[in-house]
């Protein structure tokens, strides 16, 4: 098991935004958020990285990455420094630069990550996780900003991390491949 929700709920602002979801993932696992904006998408995102708590239920998980709307990398660094910052945390050093080129940024690994451009700024954030090793997967909106390409080469990371055993829970409205994903519908919210 790498994720399991056992009747969670999630209020943000004092507004009930779901309940009673219950959801296991386990090896080579994947999940797709899907619903309404502000259906509670990347709430469910940041309850499952242990950035929000459950409103009820109960949350357990073990090592895990998040992608979320930024990229959660120092602008002013260059980019290999940035993921080294966090990989160096993870004990994941020597992951940096095979992360890299499965994004295809290696040749940009000098330049500060302020001056990506917004793909690029996406594909480094998911550097960052693939970099982590985490067994747990939270992808919000990857593909967003991702030109063709850099959309195929993220479903092949996703489909070689689940090979490996890992997971992924991914929030997204642009279609994405994920072979034998379930689906977890959030609804309601306007
Ligand atoms: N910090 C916060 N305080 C109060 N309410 C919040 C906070 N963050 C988010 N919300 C509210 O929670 C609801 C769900 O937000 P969330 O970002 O999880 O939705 P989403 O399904 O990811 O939406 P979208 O498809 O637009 O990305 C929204 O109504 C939002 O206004």
């Amino acid at each position: 098991m790498i994720l399991r929700l056992d009747q969670v709920a999630c209020a943000r602002g004092g507004r009930l935004l779901f309940a009673n979801l219950d959801l296991t993932l386990g090896r080579g696992d994947a999940g797709v958020v899907t619903g309404p904006n502000g259906a509670g998408k990347s709430s469910l995102l940041r309850l499952c990285a242990g950035l929000l708590r459950p409103f009820e239920g109960r949350i357990e998980t073990g090592s895990r990455a998040l992608l979320g709307e930024q990229c959660a990398l120092d602008g002013e660094r260059a980019l290999a420094a940035a993921l080294a910052f966090w990989a160096t945390l993870d004990g994941t050093r020597d992951r940096v630069e095979p992360a890299l080129a499965a994004v295809d940024l290696l040749p940009l690994a000098d330049v500060p990550v302020r001056l990506l451009s917004t793909g690029q700024r996406r594909r480094a954030g998911l550097a960052r996780v693939v970099a982590s090793g985490a067994a747990l997967w939270l992808l919000d909106e990857p593909a967003n900003g991702l030109d063709t390409a850099s959309i195929a080469r993220l479903e092949a990371l996703v489909a070689d991390h689940r090979a490996a055993g890992g997971a992924v829970l991914v929030a997204t409205h642009l279609p994405l491949a994920l072979p034998g994903g379930a689906t977890i519908a959030l609804g309601g919210a306007a």
